[in-house]
């Protein structure tokens, strides 16, 4: 069957249809893995986009439970050059058709994604449609000129309510703006005891948690979208250490007076290099954004850059100059692609129990104290 893909610039590329029957339309964004195609498709922070694989052969290692990054994708369309519908590999539970289709989610295969990756390298991300439909060009064009880009993804792909991952050691809150599983594995890996709340928390809801640090997730669409988030980590910086990935570092930085803005077609892969500032060294990175922090509107925070991207330069890690705050635009947690960041996890467990030395009781407990000897003397 026949699945067509529409872009704004008037380009449209015929292929071969899988996974579901339907039509959607989304932002056009393309991801350099070679392996992932599985993460990519479970990762939040791709909820609304039509992704499109620069790797030509996808599905030939099927799909496996325990690969996901949350229970279900959200990606509007999946664009590939070679479609493999039967997978070779023993951890295999099934096929990478038959995932699109149990989640409604259109396929195209059998196009040139060299070219459509050139096209949008070219003019930058663009919106398009993707459809199993029979319906004319015009008709197609005019849908997607009709069509809204997304502006509530976070919402949409955040936990609705808290919960517990239990621990031993530190008790981190995780904000959820879409967070991908492999954040909340690699806490719980180091035995922290993981509090996952949703995307619209407050300040005061997190208090009352009595967390040791707070890690910010990663997430989809634009900073800008969720300014109550940036309110919630204002409120919070400096009374807790933090730590900010990808969403999370873009609203660390507007949080602390810096500006964020849109990539011309983002980074998206498991290639990205990285340079960080203190040592010089390089470090290939998981990336998956389309905004990023404007570097002039550093310069009137309290913030540092301590990483940046080796191709484009722009900003990939953030510290404050005075609080117990750090973050990177990049994955540690990987899921797909290189580890080498994880290091970045025992960062900040060593910024906690730093934190921990610096200010043995917690302010709340110093003021109870306070209360509780002031009451005492007046008896
Ligand atoms: N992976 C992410 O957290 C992405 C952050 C943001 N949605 C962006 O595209 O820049």
């Amino acid at each position: 069957m026949r699945a067509r893909l529409l872009l704004e610039n008037g380009t449209l590329f015929t292929g071969l249809a899988f996974g579901a029957d339907g039509e959607s339309t989304g932002e056009v964004v393309f991801n350099t893995g070679i392996t992932g195609y599985q993460e990519v498709l479970s990762d939040p922070s791709y909820c609304g986009q039509i992704v499109t694989m620069t790797q030509p052969l996808i599905g030939n290692y099927g799909i496996t439970r325990d690969d996901f990054e949350s229970v279900a994708p959200f990606i509007h369309g999946f664009v590939v050059r070679r479609h493999e519908p039967v997978p070779s590999n023993w951890r295999a539970e099934y096929s990478l058709d038959q995932l699109l289709k149990e989640h409604g989610i259109v396929g195209i295969s059998e196009i040139d994604t060299r070219m459509l990756t050139r096209i949008i390298r070219h003019h930058g991300t663009m919106k398009g449609i993707l459809t199993t439909s029979a319906a004319s060009v015009e008709e197609l064009q005019e849908r997607l000129v009709g069509s809204e880009m997304m502006r509530d993804q976070v919402a949409r792909t955040s936990t609705k309510y808290t919960y517990n991952s239990p621990g031993s050691k530190e008790r981190i809150v995780l904000v959820d703006f879409g967070a991908k599983s492999g954040i909340l594995r690699e806490l719980s890996n180091r035995g922290c005891d993981v509090v996952v709340v949703p995307q619209d928390t407050t300040a005061e809801q997190i208090r009352h948690l009595r967390p040791d640090g707070i890690l910010l997730s990663n997430g989809p669409g634009d900073p800008k979208d969720v300014p109550d988030a940036v309110t919630m980590v204002s409120e919070l910086l400096g009374e807790y250490p933090m730590f900010g990935i990808c969403l999370g570092h873009q609203l660390f930085a507007l949080a602390c007076g810096a500006d964020s803005e849109r990539l011309k077609f983002g980074h998206r892969g498991g290639n990205h290099p990285v340079k960080e500032l203190a040592t010089n060294r390089c470090y290939i990175t998981s990336q998956n954004h389309g905004y990023t922090v404007n570097e002039d509107s550093i310069l009137n925070t309290e913030l540092e850059v301590t990483h940046i991207n080796n191709n484009d330069k722009t900003i990939e890690g953030l510290k404050h100059k005075n609080y117990p705050a750090f973050s990177v635009q990049y994955h540690p947690e990987a899921a797909p692609g290189p580890q080498d960041s994880s290091y970045l996890f025992d960062q900040f467990l060593q910024m906690i129990a730093d934190h921990k030395i610096k200010h043995p009781a917690k302010p709340r407990q110093a003021e109870l104290a306070a209360a509780v000897k002031g009451a005492l003397q007046n008896a």
